[in-house]
C-alpha cells in the first residue's frame, strides 16, 4: 500500500487502489482492521518517566543522601532501631513525594490527550469527528480553511483550496491545490499540487482527500526529527520557585552548619550534632514544593476542564489570574449562536417570519413566497444555495420535510449557524437545497472569510450559469447595480439604495444580524474568480435574531467587580453590535460608543493608544484590527485575553497574553495558536477560568506560606536553643518525624483548597508580582518566629517544672507538631481568620490533620514507638500548656479578624479601577 506515486494516478484510481468508496468512506469494520495493521496515526510516542525511576528520583536530593549515609553509619555503630526508623521515615517521605509527582505527571498526560487534534472523516456514508490519531489509509477526510491536515492525502475535491506547507517545505506562500493527476512521477514534493501533507494547513477554500499514508509513513513522519515535540512548559512561577528553592537550600545549609558548629563549640559530641544538622536540613528544605505546585496547577487545570475551559499551555493558568482585559467575539461567545430569521426585506416590503429554533415550520407575514419569480422566493433560493450547512435530525442529514417523517428528534444544524438559520427560513417556504440541486449543479465557490465578509457560489442551470452571493449588506450592496422586484429587474437608483440601507439599519437596531443576498447570470466563458461578484442584482435582506447568553450577561457583571474590562470585537454591523452590547450591559462605565473598523482605519497608533482604554465595543472589524487592539492594550500594560475562531484570527490570538480559541467553531490553526480552548464557546467560561486561575495562585501562596513558616519555626527552635546554650530540644529522629507529619498531607490538602468567596471581588494581581507580595513575607516571618519561640518556651517550661529531659523533649516535639497543625487552618485565607473560613470546609485538610494527629499520638502513647522516638506519655497540665501555646495564636488572630471584618463589612471590593 505504501510508497506509491499517488500524484500521477487519477483520483478515482487512488480510491480504487486504497479500496474505498469516495462518496461513502470506509466501513467501521475495515477501519478497525486497518488500524490494527498500520497502527495509530501519530508521529512520536513520547514515553512518560517510568514510575520506578520517579520513585528512585525522590532520593536524589543531596541532603537526603547525606542523611542516608549517616544512617547507615549509625546502623553499623549499633543504633539499629534508630537507623531502621530513619530509613522508614525517608521511605514514607519518598512515597509521598512519589505520589505527588506521579499524580502531577498523570494529570499532565490527561491534559495532553484533551487537546489532541481531531479530524473530520467520511465513514459509512456519514460525516464524523474523530481523534486525528485514528485516521487510517483509505479514509476520506474533509477539510476546510483553518484545518490542519491530519495525514498525507490525495485530493479528490478541492474548492479554491490553498494550503500553507511551510512546516514541510519552508515555503510560507500558500500553494493552490487541485485534483488533476500530474504527468511526472519525479515531481518534487513542493509541486505535487494534488497532494496534501500531514502537519500542513488549509488556509483557504475547502475540499476532501483520500488518506494515502498515516503516522510515521507520512512525509512528516519521515522527517519526524523536525517536528517540535510537546515540551512540558514550566510556568514563570515554577521557574521563580525553582530559584527560590535554591536560595532556601543555601540558607538552610548555612543555618544548619551554624547549628552544628555552635553545638560542637558548646561541647556536644560532633557525631550527634552532625546527625542533628543533617536531619534539620532535610526537614527545612521544602523539597516537596515543586511537586505540590505542579499538583496545584494540575488540579486547577482539571477544575477548569470541568467548567469547559481547556488549557493548552500551562503558563496560561497563572496569566489568567492576572487578566485585566477580556476581548471577545460577539457571535456565539456573547450570544447563543442559535439563530432564527425573523425578518426579510425584499422588493421594498418587510416580511416577518414566525417559528421556533431550527424547526423548519413557520409562516411568512407580509407576502407569500409562492410564485416562481417572486423576489422573496428568489431571496430564499439564494439563501439555500449559497450555503454549506445542513439541516439534521440527530446527526442525520434530512432534505425535505417528507423525509423527516417518523423521526421525532429535534432539528439541528451542521455547519455555520448563520447559514443554518437562513437554510431553515428557506425550508419554511419549502425550498431545500437538495431538491434544487437536482436541476442545477454547483461548479464554483468563493468561500466566506471575515475579511471579505461575503460568500459566492456559481451554479450551472438550464438557463445558463448563475452566481449567487450573500454577505454583509454594506459590502454586497456596493457590488449591486440592479434590484429584483415583482416587475422584474430594475436599475438600483440612489434612492432605492438609501431605502435598503435604512431598512438594514432599522433591522440592525433591533439587534438583528443581517445578510444581503444577490445574484447575477454569467456567460459560459467568464472565469470563476472575484469578478463574478461585480454588477450584481440585489434580491433581499435576511435579518436573524441571536439572543445574548444569559450567562454572558452575568459574567460581564462579574468582570466589572473583578477589575477586568470586557470588550466586544465583532465583525457584525455597528447597530447590531450596539443593540446586542446594550442587552449585555457592555456599555456601563464606557466613555465611548461603538468604534467601527472603518474608524479604526483612520486612527493612528497614537490615537488608538490614547482611546483604547475607553472603548468597549468594536464593530465591522477585520482580524487585522484585532491584532492592533491587542497591541494597544498591551502598551498600557494590560494583560489581555483575546478570542478567535477563523484562520485569520490566529495572529491576534497568538499575540494576546491569553489566546482563547473556540472549541466548537474554531479552526485548528487558531486552536494551535491559543493558550486555552473554550469547550462551549461561551464568554462566561473565560471568566470562570480567570476565577480558577486566581484560585490556583491563591492555593500556591497558601502552602508556600504554610511550608515556609513551619520550616522556619523548626529551624529557629534548634538554632536558638544552640545559640543560648540549651540542650537540644529535639532529637534528629523527632525532627524528621515533624517534617513527615506536617509537610506531607496537610500541605497537599492546601494545594487543592477551594477558591475563597469574593475572589472575583478583588482587582487582578500584577503579573510580575512576587509570590511574597502583599504581606506574605512578614506573615511567614512572624508566624515562624512564634512557632520557634513557642516550642522553646514549652521546652524550658517543662524543664523548669521539673520534668525530665525525655518529658521536656516530648513536650517540645508535640508543641512543634501541633503549632503547625493549627497554623495550617490560618493559611487558608489571608484576609479572614479560622472562624470565618470554618474549620470543616476543606474535607481533605480535616482528614490530613486528623491522620497527622493520630500519628503524633501513637508516637507518644504506643510503647514500641516510645522507645524508638524517645518519648513519654504526657499528662493533662502538659497538654493544656501545649495546646494553649500551639493553638493560641490561631484562635486569637481568628477572633481579631472576626471583629475587624464584621466591623468593616466582609467583602473586600476591588481597589483598582472598576469598569
Ligand atoms: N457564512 C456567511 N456567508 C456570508 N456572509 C457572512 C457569513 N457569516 C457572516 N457573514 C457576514 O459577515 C459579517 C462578519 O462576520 P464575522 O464572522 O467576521 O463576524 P461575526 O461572526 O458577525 O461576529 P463575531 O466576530 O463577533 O463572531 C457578518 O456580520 C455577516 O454579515
Ligand atoms: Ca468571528
Amino acid at each position: 500500500m505504501r510508497q506509491q506515486a499517488w500524484h500521477v494516478l487519477p483520483w478515482l484510481d487512488v480510491a480504487k487502489v486504497l479500496d474505498v468508496h469516495p462518496g461513502k468512506g470506509l466501513s467501521v469494520k475495515e477501519v478497525h482492521r486497518r488500524l490494527l495493521e498500520v497502527g495509530k496515526n501519530v508521529l512520536v510516542v513520547k514515553k512518560g518517566v517510568h514510575p520506578v525511576f520517579l520513585f528512585l528520583g525522590q532520593f536524589k536530593d543531596f541532603m537526603v543522601l547525606v542523611l542516608l549515609a549517616a544512617t547507615v553509619v549509625s546502623g553499623l555503630l549499633g543504633e539499629i532501631a534508630d537507623a531502621v526508623t530513619i530509613l522508614a521515615i525517608l521511605i514514607i517521605n519518598a512515597i509521598l513525594g512519589f505520589v505527588q509527582e506521579y499524580r502531577a505527571e498523570r494529570s499532565m498526560e490527561s491534559l495532553r490527550s484533551l487537546t489532541a487534534p481531531e479530524a473530520r472523516v467520511l465513514r459509512e456514508g456519514l460525516e464524523q469527528r474523530i481523534p486525528a490519531a485514528e485516521v487510517v489509509p483509505g479514509d476520506i477526510v474533509l477539510l476546510e480553511a483553518g484545518d490542519r491536515i491530519p495525514a498525507d492525502v490525495r485530493w479528490i475535491q478541492a474548492v479554491n483550496m490553498q494550503v500553507e506547507e511551510s512546516a514541510l517545505t519552508g515555503e510560507s506562500h500558500p500553494v493552490n491545490k487541485s485534483i488533476l493527476p500530474l504527468q511526472e512521477e519525479l515531481t518534487p514534493m513542493a509541486d505535487r499540487r494534488n497532494m496534501g501533507y500531514m502537519g500542513t494547513s488549509v488556509v483557504n477554500g475547502r475540499g476532501a482527500g483520500v488518506v494515502v499514508a498515516t503516522g510515521m509513513e507520512t512525509e512528516m513522519g519521515v522527517i519526524a526529527g523536525m517536528i517540535q515535540s510537546v515540551e512540558d512548559e514550566e510556568t514563570p512561577l515554577q521557574k521563580r520557585l525553582a530559584e527560590l528553592g535554591k536560595w532556601l537550600v543555601l540558607i538552610s545549609f548555612i543555618v544548619c552548619t551554624a547549628v552544628v558548629v555552635t553545638g560542637v563549640l558548646r561541647g556536644e559530641g560532633f557525631y550527634k550534632m552532625f546527625f542533628t544538622g543533617v536531619s534539620l536540613a532535610v526537614a527545612a528544605i521544602p523539597e516537596g514544593l515543586p511537586a505540590i505546585v505542579t499538583v496545584a496547577l494540575a488540579v486547577g487545570v482539571q477544575r477548569m476542564v470541568k467548567r469547559k475551559a481547556i488549557i493548552r499551555k500551562l503558563p496560561a493558568v497563572e496569566t489568567l489570574g492576572c487578566a485585566t482585559v477580556i476581548c471577545s467575539d460577539k457571535t456565539g461567545t456573547l450570544t447563543q449562536n442559535e439563530m432564527t430569521v425573523r425578518q426579510i426585506y425584499s422588493d421594498g416590503r418587510r416580511i416577518s417570519v414566525s417559528g421556533q429554533g431550527y424547526d423548519p415550520k413557520g409562516e411568512f407575514h407580509g407576502a407569500e413566497p409562492e410564485k416562481e419569480r417572486d423576489p422573496l422566493n428568489a431571496a430564499l433560493k439564494i439563501a439555500a444555495l449559497c450555503n454549506n450547512s445542513k439541516l439534521t435530525k440527530k446527526g442525520v442529514q434530512v432534505a425535505g420535510l417528507f423525509r423527516s417523517k417518523g423521526n421525532d428528534a429535534p432539528w439541528g444544524v451542521e455547519g455555520d449557524p448563520t447559514e443554518g438559520a437562513i437554510l431553515v427560513a428557506a425550508a419554511k417556504a419549502g425550498i431545500w437545497r437538495e431538491v434544487l440541486e437536482r436541476k442545477q449543479e454547483r461548479i464554483g465557490e468563493l468561500p466566506f472569510d471575515s475579511d471579505r465578509k461575503r460568500m459566492s457560489v456559481v451554479y450551472k442551470t438550464k438557463q445558463g450559469r448563475m452566481a449567487y452571493v450573500k454577505g454583509a449588506p454594506d459590502m454586497v450592496l456596493k457590488l449591486c447595480r440592479q434590484e429584483l422586484t415583482a416587475k422584474g429587474i430594475v436599475e438600483l437608483s440612489d434612492e432605492r439604495r438609501r431605502h435598503i440601507l435604512r431598512a438594514n439599519d432599522e433591522m440592525a437596531r433591533h439587534a438583528l444580524r443581517i445578510l444581503a443576498v444577490a445574484e447575477k447570470p454569467l456567460s459560459e466563458s467568464e472565469p470563476l474568480d472575484e469578478h463574478v461578484e461585480e454588477g450584481l442584482t440585489f434580491v433581499g435582506l435576511l435579518g436573524m435574531i441571536d439572543p445574548p447568553r444569559p450567562s454572558a450577561i452575568k459574567a460581564i457583571k462579574i468582570c466589572r467587580q473583578a477589575g477586568i474590562k470586557p470588550v466586544m470585537i465583532t465583525g457584525d454591523h455597528r447597530l447590531t453590535a450596539e443593540a446586542v452590547a446594550h442587552e449585555l450591559g457592555m456599555f456601563r462605565g464606557s466613555k465611548s460608543g461603538v468604534v467601527t473598523g472603518e474608524e479604526l482605519e483612520t486612527m493612528s497608533e497614537r490615537d488608538l493608544d490614547e482611546r483604547v482604554m475607553d472603548i468597549s465595543v468594536y464593530a465591522r472589524v477585520t482580524p487585522k484590527d484585532k491584532l492592533r487592539i491587542v497591541r494597544a492594550f498591551k502598551k498600557h500594560g494590560q494583560v489581555v485575553a483575546m478570542t478567535g475562531d477563523g484562520v485569520n484570527d490566529a495572529p491576534a490570538v497568538k499575540e494576546a497574553d491569553i489566546g482563547v480559541a473556540m472549541g466548537l467553531t474554531g479552526t485548528d490553526v487558531t486552536k494551535e495558536a491559543s493558550a486555552m480552548v473554550l469547550g462551549d464557546d461561551n464568554f462566561a467560561t473565560i471568566v470562570a477560568a480567570v476565577e480558577e486561575g486566581r484560585g490556583i495562585y491563591d492555593n500556591i501562596r497558601k502552602f508556600i506560606r504554610y511550608l515556609l513558616s513551619c520550616n522556619l519555626g523548626e529551624v529557629l527552635t534548634m538554632f536558638l536553643a544552640t545559640l543560648v546554650g540549651l540542650p537540644l530540644p529535639l532529637l534528629p529522629i523527632q525532627i524528621l518525624w515533624v517534617n513527615l507529619v506536617t509537610d506531607g498531607l496537610p500541605a497537599m490538602a492546601l494545594g487543592v483548597d477551594g477558591a475563597e468567596p469574593g475572589i472575583m471581588n478583588r482587582s487582578p494581581r500584577a503579573p510580575g508580582e512576587s509570590i511574597f507580595a502583599r504581606g506574605l513575607a512578614s506573615k511567614i516571618g512572624i508566624r515562624g518566629t512564634m512557632i520557634g519561640l513557642g516550642t522553646l518556651f514549652v521546652f524550658v517550661a517543662g524543664l523548669f517544672m521539673g520534668v525530665n529531659m525525655l518529658g521536656a523533649r516530648t513536650m517540645a516535639f508535640t508543641t512543634l507538631v501541633f503549632s503547625q497543625l493549627f497554623h495550617v487552618f490560618d493559611c487558608r485565607s489571608e484576609e479572614r481568620g479560622i472562624f470565618e473560613v470554618g474549620l470543616f470546609t476543606n474535607p481533605y485538610l480535616v482528614g490530613a490533620v486528623l491522620i497527622s494527629t493520630i500519628m503524633q499520638l501513637s508516637v507518644i502513647y504506643l510503647p514500641p514507638l516510645q522507645t524508638i522516638f524517645k518519648t513519654v506519655p504526657l499528662v493533662s497540665w502538659q497538654w493544656i500548656l501545649i495546646l494553649c501555646i500551639a493553638g493560641g495564636p490561631s484562635v486569637l488572630i481568628g477572633f481579631g479578624r472576626l471583629m475587624k471584618n464584621s466591623w468593616q463589612g466582609k467583602t473586600v471590593i476591588a481597589k483598582g479601577k472598576v469598569y
